[in-house]
């Protein structure tokens, strides 16, 4: 199994190197290679972008080519068994010794030990390591070092290093995810990587960058590059239930009539056009992120990093959301299938589980929208002072009269009624937090205690740029439309927003004039848009424009020939090489013969 991972792999990735890391056709194609990931995912998709983010011009001239020309095989190892989310609390050292100008990588205790980096069990020669730099008896915090761990000859690991595999997960089985130690393990202080921060040849350490977080640059990077990822996955998995629930047939819900389409139930409806309405939320939301984070990057090359909390608290909510979202509608599409959405031949298990993988790694679900949520009281505390709100929370300043949002059930009314949502829900979060101060506990506390609220909020602010960049972009991109096109994807977009509605009626009925009446008006405007939907359903998923190879699924092939293809795929399974198998003289015969 590994070996042919492996060797699928070098055939994709030399296609990469052939045709440049960012094409996308290749970064997409590559799982026409696997059904779950390529053990070369994290050098190209950590360990290059640290590189290239973390390294001085000097580093990057003797590191990036001999990465970019797959000379040396990289990965990121920053979690360890004891800590993954609070990287402060890291324990590998990394501590400096001016008499040999080397660093000395130390794992303290089992705790210490990095655990889950990609590639790292048997794949990687080289990787990225975060570790707490000492100097002089100084801790200045985690930091990045390029570690060679695997001689580039003979594989073997170096003296010094205990490395491995950590065995079955429920997804990424073929990502030989490793651990790793250190015993006194000895690195050139060239190898710390050195744009941000820098250690002199007599140990002063020397802080470069003016904000203390850039260090965590690549998370921000795969976080923004996850959303269009999931877009990506979630419109794999509705082509497939789409076009499953166009040849299937089931029950008779009128006498003497045929068995019908199942993708003419109402129901299935429901399931599935959500799903091809969030993967284009998701895909244009994602191309926003990306505009947003480079202007951040070109932001920071000038020294400016006034951006960069902002673009923080975007990629952290949408990452959160957008995995969160994704691993939720591939399970709706799984579920959409019926037993067979359960076979591993329709590729909607191996979807839902690098989804909900996604859902966890590059910040967890729940961390990250409290990161997205410290940065929204911050604001809100800033616009009390009367000082001005980024561009995302401008909707902010329509709470500050207190005066609640009128119900207008327009696509434009509907965003506005999830700003007024988003808005109300921060305020609480801050008269929560102003309450249990003003009962005598400290921020830290008040803060705590308001969690599974800060958390809401954040989701609702999530939500509310995701439905304003939604109709926004696709207002933007469908005017050179044809009417046709422009028609169905604006029903796309408005059904969106009538989804989410209906999903959050109680926070439009606290935070705006919402009445049962309009929300009857809601439920049959949605339930309608259904209807005008499905004529186009097939064609929808159609567009998306996936060949049969990198859908890989029984389910979901162009040609429907869905039966066919369970069987051929049932026949190829190993139990079925023998009609009896030597199981049944082993143990089922004893058994049945009373000699077990
Ligand atoms: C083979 C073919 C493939 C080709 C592929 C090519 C390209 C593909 C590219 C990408 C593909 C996508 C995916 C593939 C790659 C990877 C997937 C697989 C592997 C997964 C890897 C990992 O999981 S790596 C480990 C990830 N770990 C985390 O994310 C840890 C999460 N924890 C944190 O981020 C932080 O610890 C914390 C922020 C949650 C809390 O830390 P703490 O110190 O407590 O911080 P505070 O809360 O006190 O905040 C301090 C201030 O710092 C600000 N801040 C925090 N983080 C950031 C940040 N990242 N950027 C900027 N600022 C940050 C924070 O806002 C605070 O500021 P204030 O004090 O001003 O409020
Ligand atoms: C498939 C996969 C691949 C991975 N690949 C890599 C890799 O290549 N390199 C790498 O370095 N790492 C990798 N990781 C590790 C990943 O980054 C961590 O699992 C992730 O950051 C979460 O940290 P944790 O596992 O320590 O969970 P924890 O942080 O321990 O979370 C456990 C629970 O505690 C909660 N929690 C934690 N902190 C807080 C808080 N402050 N407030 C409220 N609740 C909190 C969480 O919400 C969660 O419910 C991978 C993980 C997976 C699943």
């Amino acid at each position: 199994m590994y070996g042919q991972i492996v060797r699928d792999g070098l055939v994709n990735v030399t296609g990469i190197e052939d045709l440049g890391l960012t094409s996308p056709v290749l970064q997409r194609t590559s799982d026409a290679f696997f059904k779950e990931i390529s053990p070369f995912l994290l050098h190209f998709g950590m360990f290059v972008p640290t590189i290239i983010g973390q390294c001085t011009p000097e580093q990057q001239a003797k590191w990036l080519p001999l990465a970019m020309d797959l000379k040396i095989i990289g990965t990121y190892a920053q979690t360890e068994l004891g800590h993954g989310t609070f990287i402060r609390g890291l324990e590998t050292t990394a501590t400096y010794d001016a008499s040999t100008e080397q660093f000395i990588l130390k794992t303290p205790k089992l705790s210490s030990y990095k655990w889950w980096a990609g590639g790292l069990g048997k794949t990687a020669n080289h990787c990225i390591v975060l570790a707490q730099l000492y100097t002089k008896g100084v801790c200045h915090g985690p930091h990045p070092f390029i570690v060679q761990i695997r001689d580039t000859e003979t594989h073997m690991p170096l003296p010094g290093i205990k490395v491995g595999e950590i065995g079955p997960k429920l997804g990424f089985n073929t990502a030989d995810n490793g651990f790793l130690g250190f015993e006194d393990f000895r690195i050139p202080r060239e190898n710390l990587m050195m744009k941000n921060a820098q250690v002199t040849k007599d140990g002063t350490y020397v802080k470069v960058a003016r904000h203390g977080k850039l260090t965590y640059g690549t998370m921000v990077f795969v976080r923004v590059m996850l959303v269009s990822d999931m877009a990506y996955c979630l419109a794999k998995a509705v082509t497939i239930a789409v076009r499953y629930s166009a040849v299937r047939r089931q029950s008779q819900p009128k006498p003497d009539q045929p068995e019908p389409q199942v993708l003419d139930y109402l129901t299935q409806q429901h399931k599935l056009f959500i799903c091809i309405s969030t993967a284009h939320a998701m895909k244009l939301t994602s191309t926003w992120l990306w505009n947003t984070f480079t202007g951040v990057l070109a932001d920071m090359r000038d020294g400016n990093t006034d951006t960069l909390p902002e673009l923080h608290a975007l990629s952290s909510c949408l990452k959160a959301i957008s995995t969160s979202d994704t691993s939720a509608l591939i399970e709706q599409c799984r579920f959409a299938c019926g037993g067979h959405g359960y076979m591993y031949s329709s590729n909607l298990p191996a979807l839902y589980s690098f989804a909900t993988a996604t859902r966890t790694y590059e910040g967890d679900y729940t961390v990250l929208l409290l990161q997205t949520a410290r940065f929204l009281v911050k604001s809100w505390e800033q616009m009390d002072e009367g000082k001005p709100l980024t561009p995302t929370l401008a909707y902010l300043e329509q709470s500050r009269n207190g005066s609640q949002v009128s119900w207008d059930d327009s696509p434009e009314g509907i965003v506005r009624g999830f700003d007024a949502v988003a808005a109300g829900r921060i305020g609480a979060c801050v008269k929560s937090i102003r309450k249990h101060i003003n009962n005598g506990m400290d921020y830290e506390d008040a803060w705590q205690m308001t969690t599974v609220q800060l958390v809401g909020a954040a989701e609702a602010h999530c939500r509310a740029v995701i439905c304003r960049v939604y109709r926004d972009e696709t207002a933007r991109l469908t005017a050179g439309c044809s009417p046709g096109v422009k028609a169905v994807l604006d029903q796309l977009s408005t059904l969106y927003l009538l989804y989410w509605a209906l999903e959050r009626t109680g926070d439009l009925l606290r935070f705006s004039s919402l009445s049962e009446r309009d929300i009857e008006n809601l439920q049959a405007r949605y339930e309608a848009l259904l209807l005008k939907i499905r004529p186009n359903a097939v064609g929808l998923v159609d567009a998306f424009d996936f060949r049969d190879e990198v859908l890989m699924s029984t389910l979901g092939s162009y040609d429907g020939r869905v039966y066919e293809r369970l069987m051929e795929e049932a026949l190829k399974t190993p139990l079925n090489r023998e009609p009896v198998s030597d199981s049944f003289h082993k143990y089922i015969k004893p058994m049945m013969q009373g000699k077990l």
